[in-house]
């Protein structure tokens, strides 16, 4: 920002370059929805008069200290102006600069990013997720906010804009603590100015606000601590409407757990899980959603490290009385007093959703489709509660129905006893997991075999490493110790390669295909396809090798491979006899089994070498 000239107090700034681009589309293109921005100011102008009530309790010195905590609407439809004061915490000359001249906070900020990339299409959509005070320019031509710091010998300051390029600030005489926001509306905005219209809006978006809105001297807001009534007097819609009010949603939330517990802490907590999870449309990171209070006094905004970060997608409030009113963000982090809260609400949530997932499956299914990533990375990251989690897994499996999912539990239930493994596999979706041949062995034994369709699920069984006794196994591990199978299934008049004929060609082609893998060797899995690649390093699935080679490029030799190859495979005994008559052409067929073997395994094939092949193979196949 840079000053441009400064007369007699009076000096006029340029808004930070971002902000310019962030009102020239909040001015422009945002048209739907322009009715939040009263939402906006009232959400400020409540966060501003928290802090005030924080600072009353642990600060005594402050200015106004007996003027009492609201906020105040006046619309003025004679001039088309609508005036939104409160008492709160109000700001000095630097904060005013900085709070309304920049994008240094946190709600505008990811706002702004979001902006950056969006489609035009796509800005209203963004326009949900609040632009914060200049959402103000919606609808004004001109704001003016007059504004006094509670700190004891702070002056008053009068900001001014139209909201392009830049704004001016002036001392301003005989203000009281607090901030009041001047719209001078725009032709197109002035049913904003209609008293009626104003009250409709406070109510649809403010109700909660958790201090009295006063229009002309009638306060039309409910301001109530929902949380602390008791379960049975709060009706759904209240629920509902509290729920849009903390999380700013248009949508209904998915599921709601309210409760109260009184030992080892008094809590009282209600949680929301949203109706949509935005981080699956690429809204960046969500940020904590549940606000921490003592006895009806907001400690901590949208706190950190209340809850575990993977419930980070949980919106709501938690009451507890036992938490010092005077606990700071650094102190949260390593309070054994939050630690306590957040095993309990944890333990309770994850309880819920087992409940849930028993009693209203349909549902519970709607969120594991949606949210079930945010278990995924806690039962993947989180020790404390990965055996928690556990039970809440889903996944399609070999015999559950296209679409149905199975947990856990279902799988070892049905499994004899004597299966000492749960066995999975990674594949991108289940037709290409079936088409390919880790399943061969597993389908002729009637083993069932969990599909797993994104490299975070191989983690989280790997990270779980058993459940209920058993051992949680890859099916491209090598080692897998299958039963043996029946005589009878093995034995369908196919020839084999058998003996030294077989020891040759395994020695042929581990010589041919050299480092790419540590050994060739017969497969006792394989029933319809002529070769697979498995795993030697049994803590790595070919899936978390993928991400690994994403994301390090030299990573591709550390996951050792063997290839298997079926003897009663034609392709295999074909090999064999081309070898002794044309050795040139069997290695191009030999390095086409190793490139098919790792395609099925999901990892990376080099394109160009493959295509090369193939019209070299080609070509003699058409020849004869
Ligand atoms: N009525 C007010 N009283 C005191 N400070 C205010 C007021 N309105 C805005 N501010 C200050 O200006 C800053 C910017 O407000 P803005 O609404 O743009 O973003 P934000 O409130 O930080 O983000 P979000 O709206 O996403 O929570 C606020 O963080 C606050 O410090």
């Amino acid at each position: 920002m840079e000053k441009d000239n400064v007369v007699n107090g009076h000096e006029t700034l340029e808004f930070q370059a971002e902000v310019k681009q962030l009102l020239d589309i909040v001015i422009n293109s945002l048209y739907t929805d322009r009715e939040i921005f009263l939402r906006e100011l009232i959400s400020n102008a409540a966060d501003a008069l928290e802090k005030i009530r924080y600072q009353s309790i642990t600060e005594k010195d402050m200015l106004d200290p007996d003027l009492p905590y609201e906020i105040t609407i006046e619309p003025n439809e004679k001039d088309k102006i609508l005036t939104i004061a409160d008492t709160g915490i109000g700001m000095t000359r630097d904060e005013l600069v900085r709070n309304l001249g920049t994008i240094a906070h946190s709600g505008s900020k990811s706002f702004f990013h979001q902006l950056v990339d969006a489609d035009k299409k796509d800005l209203n959509l963004i326009g949900q997720f609040g632009v914060g005070f200049y959402s103000a320019f919606m609808v004004a031509k001109k704001v003016r906010v007059l504004t006094r710091s509670y700190l004891p010998g702070s002056e008053g300051y009068e900001w001014v804009s139209d909201g392009v390029g830049s704004f001016t600030i002036n001392q301003a005489e005989g203000l009281k603590r607090g901030t009041t926001i001047i719209l001078v509306l725009k032709e197109n905005a002035y049913e904003f100015a209609e008293k009626e219209t104003v009250k409709k809006i406070v109510q649809r978006y403010s109700n909660f606000v958790p201090f009295a809105i006063m229009l002309d001297e009638e306060k039309v807001n409910a301001v109530q601590a929902i949380w602390t009534r008791s379960k049975s007097e709060i009706k759904e819609e209240e629920y509902a409407e509290f729920y849009k009010f903390i999380s700013n949603a248009y949508d209904d939330a998915l599921f709601k757990l309210h409760f109260t517990a009184d030992a080892p802490i008094a809590i009282n907590a209600l949680l929301f899980v949203p109706g949509e999870n935005v981080e699956r449309f690429g809204f960046g990171k969500i940020e904590p959603g549940v606000s921490l209070y003592c006895r009806k006094v907001l400690i901590q905004q949208k706190a950190e490290g209340l809850l575990p970060e993977w419930l980070r997608f949980l919106k709501g409030v938690v009451d507890s009385e036992d938490i010092p009113i005077n606990i700071s963000r650094e102190t949260m982090q390593d309070s054994t007093l939050i630690a306590k809260l957040r095993k309990i609400i944890t333990g309770r949530f994850l309880k819920f959703l087992g409940e849930q997932a028993r009693e209203n499956t349909e549902k519970f299914y709607e969120f594991w489709r949606k949210f079930g990533v945010f278990l995924k990375e806690g039962a993947a990251s989180d020790y404390t509660y990965s055996k928690d989690i556990a039970p809440l897994l889903r996944f399609e499996s070999s015999k559950s129905e296209p679409g149905k999912y199975i947990s856990l539990d279902d799988y070892v239930e049905r499994t004899p006893e004597n299966q000492k493994n749960i066995y999975y596999i990674n594949g991108p979706s289940r037709e290409l997991i079936e088409a390919g041949p880790y399943l061969e062995a597993f389908g002729v034994r009637d083993i069932e075999v969990i599909y797993t369709h994104e490299p975070v699920d191989d983690f989280v069984l790997t990270n779980l490493a058993e459940y209920k006794g058993k051992k949680l196994v890859s099916a491209d591990q090598a080692d897998l110790e299958l039963p043996e199978l029946a005589e009878e299934a093995v034995n369908d008049e196919k020839q084999d390669l058998e003996g030294l004929e077989l020891r040759n060609l395994t020695a042929w082609l581990k010589q041919t295909l050299g480092d790419r893998v540590e050994e060739v060797k017969e497969s006792k899995r394989l029933v319809d396809s002529p070769a697979l690649l498995i795993n030697l390093n049994g803590y790595m699935t070919s899936s978390m090798q993928r991400v690994m080679q994403a994301v390090n490029k030299d990573f591709g030799s550390m996951g050792g491979k063997a290839l298997e190859i079926n003897p009663r495979h034609e392709i295999i005994k074909g090999l064999e006899s081309l070898r002794q008559k044309d050795e040139e052409f069997a290695k191009l067929a030999a390095e086409q089994i190793y490139d098919n073997a790792l395609a099925a395994a999901g990892l990376a094939v080099d394109p160009r070498a493959m295509v090369d092949r193939m019209y070299r193979i080609l070509e003699r196949a058409l020849k004869e």
